[in-house]
């Protein structure tokens, strides 16, 4: 029989029931017991689900309280001195957390994206001469928890060499030195599920779907010729991308099976079916976990038939093409979503019908879900022929948007004399990244307020108290270009998502991005316009408060179609256009409003790159247009800013520096600067504001240390080109972290201006 199987569930739980356990942990308000029942319970209750949805292989030990990757390094006791581990038996939670969040002595792990998803995990850090020791066979503990539920699952592995290549070492020396010390301890891994009956093993490879050198090819020969010696048969497992030249490694190791994904990497079957062993076994990924659109099962079935026909049936599985953790959990929560887009989407729970559908329909013919199949093809017929999806004003506006639209009026030479004389800042301007804290009381309101408990002006009048407390405390402090702290916003992608046509928007389509943290995508499901402006209301009223210029605060083309759902029946390039016009319209009204200052934020512009360096040039040509499509309406001294945090920068540089704009505000901190040497050695042209505060954690820093890091900057780059600001937004940290460290962060930039003067 085919197997229907999943390859991992979200973690995060209905109605986001972990992230409630986890804060209540971390406030202190429950202890650790309470925190390990209530994810045991989440387990429980997810390998239910995947069992009443008929899946013959439902993933265990992919769970975490934080992240996978995390996980794994402390499983392997890859775990930094100073963090309260003693070297020896299982990691504790207070360790594990402070490896996740720091402590009052230890920053955290540094985090960084997972492939090209919004998700981030916790970057291992190894010594050069790391010894791995098994600190707790967790896969073995999460199959043995199901066991005594009843369930069998199949344990699932972030393979070593994709562990090694997503760690860092202490002094730079190539991860993959280790692997040689790394095999045996997976290796005991094994051969403990083996022995406590796990037949089948998934090992997660992710790596394949990148450009890999030599040396992690022949990494994965070495390591897998001997944990397929281990015991359990291995299924080895790749998404996000085709394994493509990686494949003839892929198909020279001794695994028992290969997962593919057949979304993004559907130019890997015809190779693997002409290539591959006979007896390997393949994992079909026909359903797309990494989008929310239902999948066209008529077209899964066809795939999955043509490979049960050049392959022995028996070694087939049906499943998504990535872990499930990327898609919110259940579309039966949502009520409120356009009737004729609620017939075209599948969350996980609904992929779990989707996968079990195509394995009986391979099994028992299509006569067998025939009622499955028609309501599939008259979903999609629908949407193609909907009138709704498709917008002949925006098509038209696409088609003559011209070249001069992504051209500034002048040169950023000429625009900085324009900008300098409206704006009259002093040298080492001050500013922030827009957010302020997100307290309970602001999110109390905005609940209270979709709940229908107070009405819109009672939010209204809440938002402006707060706005204009935010206005007159950076008056009182010396900031000098102020911003109106974005109390009236969800989340920097939803609040344009809700305003924008074309997009629709859940109430509890929330996905993990990090930790705790989750963001709740929308969904662009139709041709994207803007039927009125979005931010004006609330930059207009800043504004009136003040003699200052306070900036307009604007989500970019780029990082919105990132952190959406997008569609599929158009290229994603089209949508960045059509975001991107209608944020010129918003660009082009904030400047009518009196706004002088615009900021475009695009941080997930890298986030977007390609995941294979072939494709990226093309990426970065379109996405850097977008951006430029809408940042240039505006006069010359209106200055254009942007802002980019999470990600490395070196590899794009060229590509930021054409986006022209005015002032780049780049998380710079926690590199102690040392962004800015690429900044210098490209002669970047622009005004920049490296980050001085690394907000993602509670520390406040003190004016000498940020001061210390501006003379850093200005010993490379024009200090009269340089900007102060923190790392990124402030909505996540608390006011009395933000009260201090602004303060501090404005003396710094004093202590600058007084020991500096003007060349
Ligand atoms: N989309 C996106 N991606 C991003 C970032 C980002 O800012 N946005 N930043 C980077 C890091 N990622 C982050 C992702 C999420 C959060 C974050 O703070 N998320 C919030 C949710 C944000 C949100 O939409 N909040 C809503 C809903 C708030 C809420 O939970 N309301 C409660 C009720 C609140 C109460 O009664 O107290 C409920 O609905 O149950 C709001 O403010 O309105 C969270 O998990 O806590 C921060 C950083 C990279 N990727
Ligand atoms: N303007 C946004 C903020 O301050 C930028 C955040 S980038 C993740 O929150
Ligand atoms: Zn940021």
């Amino acid at each position: 029989m085919t197997v229907a199987s999943n390859l991992g569930f979200p973690r995060i739980g209905h109605r986001r029931a972990l992230k409630t356990a986890l804060e209540a942990h971390w406030a202190g308000k429950s202890g650790e017991a309470a925190l390990l029942r209530e994810a045991a319970a989440l387990r429980e209750a997810h390998w239910r689900h995947q069992h009443g949805a008929g899946l013959a292989h439902i993933p265990s030990g992919e769970f975490s309280l934080y992240d996978h990757v995390l996980d794994t390094a402390t499983m392997l006791g890859a775990v930094p001195a100073g963090y309260g581990w003693d070297g020896g038996g299982p990691v504790s939670l207070a360790t594990y957390f402070a490896l996740a969040r720091g402590n009052a002595e230890k920053p955290a792990l540094e985090m960084t994206k997972w492939f090209d998803t919004n998700y981030h995990y916790l970057v291992p850090l190894l010594a050069r001469d790391q010894r791995f020791v098994l600190t707790e066979n967790r896969p073995l503990a999460s199959f043995r928890e199901a066991a005594s539920s009843g369930l069998r699952t199949r344990p699932v592995l972030l393979g070593p060499v994709s562990f090694l290549r997503l760690a860092k070492t202490t002094d730079g020396s190539d991860p993959l030195d280790l692997l040689d010390a790394l095999v045996p301890v997976y290796a005991r891994i094994l051969r403990e599920l083996a022995e406590a009956g796990a037949v089948m093993v998934q090992i997660d490879e992710p790596v394949l779907a990148l450009d890999l050198p030599a040396r992690a090819r022949d990494a994965f020969a070495r390591a897998y010729g001997a944990l397929a010696k281990a015991g359990p048969e291995l299924l080895l497992a790749s998404y996000f991308g085709p394994i493509g030249d990686n494949l003839p490694t892929v198909l020279g190791l001794p695994v028992a099976g290969l997962h593919l994904d057949l979304c993004r990497g559907s130019l890997d079957l015809g190779p693997v079916l002409e290539q591959a062993r006979p007896d390997l076994a393949l994992s079909l990924g026909l359903v797309n976990g990494r989008n929310i659109w239902r999948a066209d099962l008529r077209a899964c079935l066809a795939t999955a038939q043509r490979v049960a026909e050049a392959r022995d049936a028996r070694l087939l599985m049906i499943a998504p093409s990535c872990s499930l953790l990327h898609v919110p959990l259940d579309l039966a929560e949502e009520t409120g979503l356009p009737a004729e887009l609620a017939g075209n989407l599948a969350f996980a729970m609904q992929k779990l019908v989707e996968i079990k559908l195509i394995a009986r329909g391979l099994d028992e013919g299509e006569a067998a879900i025939a009622a499955a199949l028609d309501e599939s093809d008259a979903a999609i017929a629908a949407r193609a022929a909907s009138d709704s999806v498709h917008n002949k004003a925006v098509a038209s506006r696409l088609a003559e948007a011209t070249d001069a639209m992504t051209r500034r009026r002048s040169a950023f030479p000429v625009r900085r004399v324009a900008q300098r004389s409206a704006l009259d800042l002093p040298r080492f301007p001050t500013t922030t990244i827009g957010s302020f804290p997100q307290t309970t009381e602001v999110r109390r309101a905005r609940a209270a307020h979709a709940k229908g408990a107070i009405d819109d002006a009672a939010y209204d009048a809440a938002i402006e108290t707060w706005t204009r407390e935010a206005i007159s405390w950076q008056e009182a402090i010396g900031l000098d270009v102020l911003v109106h702290g974005e109390f009236e916003r969800n989340d920097m992608v939803q609040y344009f998502g809700e305003r924008l046509a074309g997009f629709a928007f859940t109430r509890h389509g929330w996905v993990q991005s990090y930790g705790s943290r989750c963001v709740a995508p929308p969904i662009i499901w139709a041709d994207v316009s803007r039927p009125a402006p979005m931010t004006v209301r609330w930059a207009r009223f800043a504004q009136s408060l003040t003699e200052k210029p306070v900036k307009g605060m604007l989500t970019g083309p780029v990082t919105v179609l990132q952190w959406s759902f997008v569609r599929e029946d158009i290229p994603r390039e089209t949508t960045c256009r059509q975001i991107a016009l209608a944020l010129r319209d918003e660009v082009a009204d904030l400047e009518d409003a009196g706004i002088r200052v615009i900021q475009i934020d695009e941080p997930a512009l890298r986030e977007g790159l390609p995941l294979r360096a072939a494709e990226r040039d093309a990426y970065l040509a379109w996405a850097v247009d977008c951006f430029r499509l809408s940042a240039s309406p505006v006069r010359d001294a209106t200055q254009i800013h942007t802002h980019m945090c999470y990600a490395d920068f070196e590899d794009i540089l060229d590509a930021i520096a054409a986006l022209d704009a005015d002032v780049i505000s780049i998380e710079a901190t926690r590199s102690r600067m040392a962004l800015l040497e690429a900044f210098e050695k490209r002669n970047y042209p622009n005004e920049i504001g490296p980050g001085v505060w690394d907000i993602h954690s509670p520390r406040v820093p003190e004016a000498a240390e940020m001061a210390a890091l501006l003379e850093r900057a200005a010993a490379r780059l024009d200090p009269d080109r340089l900007w102060v600001n923190p790392d990124c937004g402030l909505k996540t940290r608390r006011w009395d972290e933000v009260r201090p460290a602004l303060e501090n962060m404005v003396a710094a930039a004093r202590r600058l201006r007084a020991a500096t003067h003007s060349t």
